[in-house]
């Protein structure tokens, strides 16, 4: 799905931010991110998107549907509540009763369809993000986790392992948290320095 070799990237005019990485990223792998704060995680994942180009090296990417979900949850819009964010992710025409049980799936009950979408916690907006991608018709290739299990509760952290484990695409995670990183069976790494 994504060959890198030899990617270095230096934003303009500044040092190189990581030179040399090697990776072959095949259908199904499930690969952590890591590298200290700074060191180009984020960069690099733009690169992978197909937002930036390296500096030097070369990044061969497939035809293939990635997802990016940010720390901000930037996938959900403020301005829809729970049920109508959900409805924008229905490319397959699923009923609206069909829609609210994979809300309550993902604990969105009754009483929280009409919730506007910018008073959700951030542990509610991951909820939110991971039900959708479950609505729309044609699951993404590959899922890029940016730090997933940061301010999650426990109850948030379990919903999250158990969507990324019924997955059966591409992972990327950036991940400090060794616990989730072995629950969600992370075999690979990429690192960033
Ligand atoms: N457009 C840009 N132009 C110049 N420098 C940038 C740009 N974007 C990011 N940087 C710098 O590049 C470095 C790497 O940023 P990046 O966000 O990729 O790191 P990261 O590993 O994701 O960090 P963190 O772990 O803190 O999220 C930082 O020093 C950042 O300030």
């Amino acid at each position: 799905m994504l060959i890198l070799q030899g990617v270095t990237y230096a934003h303009p005019n500044r040092d190189i931010l990581f030179s040399d990485i090697n990776f072959i990223l095949n259908k199904q792998d499930k690969v952590a991110i890591k590298g200290n704060n700074g060191s180009g995680k984020t960069t690099l994942i733009k690169m992978l998107l197909g937002q930036l180009r390296p500096t030097s090296g070369t990044l061969t990417r497939a035809d293939v549907k990635a997802i990016y979900i940010d720390q901000d949850y930037s996938l959900i819009s403020n301005q829809l509540n729970v049920y109508e964010q959900a409805q924008q992710f229905n490319s397959g025409a699923l009923q609206e009763h069909e829609i609210k049980t994979r809300l309550n799936r993902f604990l969105f009950t009754k009483e929280h369809w009409d919730k506007p979408c910018e008073n959700l916690s951030g542990g509610e907006k991951m909820r939110l993000t991971l039900c959708s991608l479950t609505i729309g018709h044609q699951a993404p290739d590959i899922i890029i986790l940016d730090e997933p299990t940061n301010n999650l509760d426990i109850q948030n952290i379990d919903i999250l392992t158990a969507a990324v484990n019924e997955y059966e695409g591409t992972l990327l995670v950036v991940s400090h948290d060794e616990v989730f990183l072995k629950q969600i069976h992370v075999e690979d790494m990429i690192s960033v320095e």
